[in-house]
């Protein structure tokens, strides 16, 4: 069913909205929290996903999220754990790129009193507290090399020991990783265990980028605007023709989180009843960096596009290649193609 939701705000067809059953574990929250909650998609890259979750949630094997930034690989998260049989229990997630290495060790395992100094009383860590619920280890592929091995440990065994303790502490939980980088290529630079890739990887969901959903973005658009609406107040029935267009051109580096505070932002700017495309505020077409990239009659690259942005990107390549809205791998074939071509060729021409 296809889905006309901007033309108004009509009520979203069934199989488009993938609800997480969140007021259970948010208290009864309505409002922002409830709907942030909730996943919306109707194209069919999304349905595959939506059918993935389904499947995945009962079974209690651990399930590794990938996909670029911003796609909903916490969403997801939630709602396999909302779907599991470890759903009365709690969702407990860990960003293993947020906390410096010394503390990951505390927070994931807990210390006892007294083991290092200033442990005055003993700490239940995240694993623990997670007991007969999920944990959720986002950004996977930071986590530092030795504790990969604790984590590996605790997979294998479902006990860990506290920093300190000499007794097993037994842990039933579901385990949910995600990461946006490329994991194969940290086992071959030697930063992630192969053995705790396998462990993790038995259920793969692959998160698709928001330019590869087929309709999805009309739709999301409008979710967004509604509950802008309802929260902020405002009144503002939809998007200007113009302002769908716009929305459908862009590239979308930052997936869906880019979408919900592009159309928030939009929201409050615009001075009509409907968002037009000034509102949005998103880069003219001819600017947008994929357009700057794509020059050729046979999409060809812009060598000199790539190593800009990778000047901007402190030469990260995923992240350059995540602005440039191009795959990583097509960014390393400019790269290679570039280091063999006449380096006064303006362009080099992808397969
Ligand atoms: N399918 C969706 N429907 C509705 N909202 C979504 C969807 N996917 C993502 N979002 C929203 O987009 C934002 C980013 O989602 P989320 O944090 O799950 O992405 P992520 O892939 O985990 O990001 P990162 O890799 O940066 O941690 C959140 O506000 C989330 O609610």
């Amino acid at each position: 069913m296809r889905h006309t939701a901007y033309e108004g705000f009509a009520a979203r067809p069934a199989e488009s909205v993938f609800g997480n059953g969140a007021q259970a574990h948010t208290g009864g929250a309505g409002g922002r929290a409830a709907a942030d909650r909730v996943m919306v998609g109707q194209s069919p890259a999304m349905l595959r996903t939506f059918e993935l979750i389904r499947r995945f949630a009962p079974v209690d094997a651990p399930v590794l999220i990938t996909g670029e930034t911003g796609t909903g690989k916490e969403l997801a998260a939630r709602a396999i754990h909302d779907r599991s049989n470890a759903c009365d229990g709690r969702f407990v997630a860990i960003n293993c790129a947020a906390l410096p290495a010394s503390l990951i060790a505390s927070e994931l395992f807990g210390y006892e009193k007294g083991a290092f100094t200033g442990a005055a009383a003993r700490r239940v860590g995240l694993i623990e507290m997670a007991d007969g619920g999920s944990l959720f280890l986002d950004e996977i592929g930071d986590l530092p090399l030795e504790l990969q091995g604790h984590l590996l440990r605790f997979l294998q065994e479902g006990q860990i020991f506290r920093l300190g303790g000499r007794e097993p502490v037994s842990v039933r939980t579901r385990v949910i990783a995600a990461t946006h980088v490329d994991l194969h290529r940290a086992i071959e630079d030697g930063r992630f265990r192969e053995d705790l890739f396998y462990r993790l990887n038995v259920l793969q969901i692959e998160m698709p980028p928001l330019r590869a959903r087929d309709g999805d973005i009309e739709l999301l658009a409008m979710v967004v605007l509604r509950s802008a609406v309802r929260e902020l107040g405002l009144a503002i029935d939809g998007f200007s023709p113009e302002a769908l267009a716009a929305l459908r051109r862009h590239g979308w580096p930052g997936n869906v989180r880019e979408l919900v505070s592009t159309v928030r932002r939009a929201a409050v700017m615009a001075s009509g009843r409907l968002i037009e495309a000034a509102d949005l505020a998103l880069p003219a077409p001819r600017e947008t960096a994929r357009q700057r990239v794509a020059t050729g009659p046979h999409g060809a690259i812009d060598r000199e596009a790539v190593l800009a942005a990778l000047a901007r990107c402190g030469q990260n390549r995923a992240r350059a290649a995540r602005e440039l809205g191009i795959a990583r791998v097509t960014l390393y074939r400019v790269l290679q193609r570039a280091a063999t071509t006449d380096p006064n060729r303006e362009t080099i021409d992808e397969d």
